[in-house]
């Protein structure tokens, strides 16, 4: 794409080269960034634990602040970078990786004030791995002349990292101590459950997702690595996503996929409705079987499959749908789930979708923008990347998105977790407030939080 700055006519270019290695591990390479690239870095492994991305350095970083343009400007951003590229033979593709505010509208002062309302970044050094091939790639984005001495010394450096990967695979990583916990508006929490089951009963909306949060404080600083190393051992049914911005990470396991695109087929589900697990396997079915029977909770969950449902049914043909949800059942919580696939139609793309979806009621409510006015107002936090769109897209337009819940934010010292829950007619104010401290364990067990409450 030519471009003019100043008087002096500058092209941009996207320069790539990949290598196999033999092995490496995701979180030892995350790790080999910790000098250099420590605020640079992203991590993501998929459900299934079929493909694992990590990546060091930013080569280009593409962000606004836009409210309500700001899918658009991300996908045609990313789409001027692909054409900018200059194609040897192209093995893996390059991944721009990022995520999305909650709501862009909300401006509340918080712990979220830069992170802007949509952030993505290709990496300097990529790792992807995939069916058990380890690739890693140098990215290299310029506005000048080719040098060939700067892609020399990215090639010594991705050397020096796989090796020093290579050197910390075996490190253990010791969790700092909790030293302070605090229930971060729980009064104001339990209000507004009780006002918006008020609201919900008089007809004014059907549903809305309303969420709290803790901070937490440790002895040290809690580093990035260390904190995705645990939620990979902790949480081995879910996503893993790690997004570093300069001394912040927000990182999460969560079960609940958005969207996911390949070769055209896409594919979201409804993830809504939960109980927890049982003690032991005869409590746990029975726990199950009351869930899948339970009308509030089957409730909670058509609002979401009936919208992801219209959402398909404009941007997809062939739409599969099943009458019915199974459970999910990840360590400490089942859920309500119906997987929901299509296949994309010809102008659409995997952006559109993840705008079309963004919320479901799984994480605003419905109608979603009554809904989402009505969290504004009561929550009286800022969600920031909770609850919204976390995840990929390649140069092909495939990708995937997941919902960024059962998630913390990390700064220094300090975490920042958010959990929330559908409420719908039959709510009561205590029993979201279980269902939100059960969400909290994951990412509580993967920082050292108290258990015990
Ligand atoms: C909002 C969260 O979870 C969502 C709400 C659920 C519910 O209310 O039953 C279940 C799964 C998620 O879609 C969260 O984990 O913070
Ligand atoms: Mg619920």
């Amino acid at each position: 794409m030519p471009k003019t700055t100043g008087q002096k006519q500058t092209t941009l270019r996207f320069y790539t080269e990949t290598i196999e290695v033999s092995r490496l591990s995701a979180h030892a390479f995350f790790e080999a960034g910790d000098e250099k690239y420590k605020g640079q870095r992203f991590f993501w492994q998929n459900k299934e634990k079929t493909l694992t991305l990590v990546g060091l350095g930013h080569a280009h970083t593409i962000s606004n602040n836009l409210a309500d343009n700001r899918y658009a400007d991300i996908n045609s951003k990313w789409k001027e970078l692909c054409n900018a590229s200059v194609k040897e033979q192209v093995d893996v593709s390059p991944i721009l990786f990022g995520g999305f505010a909650f709501d862009p509208k909300n401006t509340i002062t918080s712990e979220w004030d830069n992170f802007p309302s949509a952030f993505f970044v290709v990496a300097t050094f990529q790792l992807v791995i995939q069916q058990d091939r380890t690739f890693v790639s140098i990215h290299y984005i310029t506005n000048e002349e080719e040098s060939a001495d700067i892609f020399e010394r990215l090639r010594v450096e991705r050397d020096a990292l796989i090796h020093t990967a290579q050197v910390k695979e075996l490190q253990t990583h010791s969790k700092p101590a909790l030293v302070k916990r605090e229930d971060r508006l729980k009064e104001q929490y339990l209000h507004a459950v009780e006002d918006v089951t008020k609201r919900i009963r008089e007809d004014e909306v059907n549903k809305v997702v309303i969420a709290r949060s803790l901070k937490l404080m440790f002895d040290q600083d809690f580093s990035p690595a260390t904190a995705i190393y645990h939620a990979a051992m902790e949480q081995p049914e879910s996503y893993l996503f790690g997004l570093e911005n300069g001394d912040q990470m927000f990182f999460g396991a969560t079960p609940e996929r958005l969207v996911k695109v390949e070769n055209s087929k896409a594919q979201s589900a409804g993830l809504a409705g939960s109980v927890k697990r049982g003690k032991n396997s005869v409590e746990d079915k029975a726990l199950g079987e009351a869930l899948l029977a339970d009308p509030k909770n089957l409730g909670e969950h058509k609002y979401v499959v009936d919208m992801i449902r219209k959402v398909f049914a404009q941007y997809c043909k062939e739409l599969k749908v099943p009458a019915r949800p199974k459970l999910m059942k990840i360590r400490d919580i089942q859920h309500l789930y119906t997987p929901i696939e299509g296949h994309l139609k010809k102008d659409s793309s995997l952006f559109a979708l993840v705008q079309a979806l963004h919320p479901t009621p799984a994480l605003g409510g419905e109608p979603r923008q009554e809904a989402i006015s009505i969290i504004r107002e009561s929550e009286q936090m800022n969600r920031g990347y909770y609850a919204a769109p976390i995840g990929w897209i390649n140069t092909e337009g495939d990708g995937e998105f997941a919902v960024g819940i059962r998630s913390a934010l990390i700064e220094n010292e300090y975490a920042y977790l958010y959990a929330g829950g559908g409420i719908v007619a039959e709510s009561s104010s205590m029993e979201e407030f279980e269902e939100t401290r059960v969400k909290f364990r994951p990412m509580l067990r993967t920082l050292g939080g108290n258990m015990n409450d």
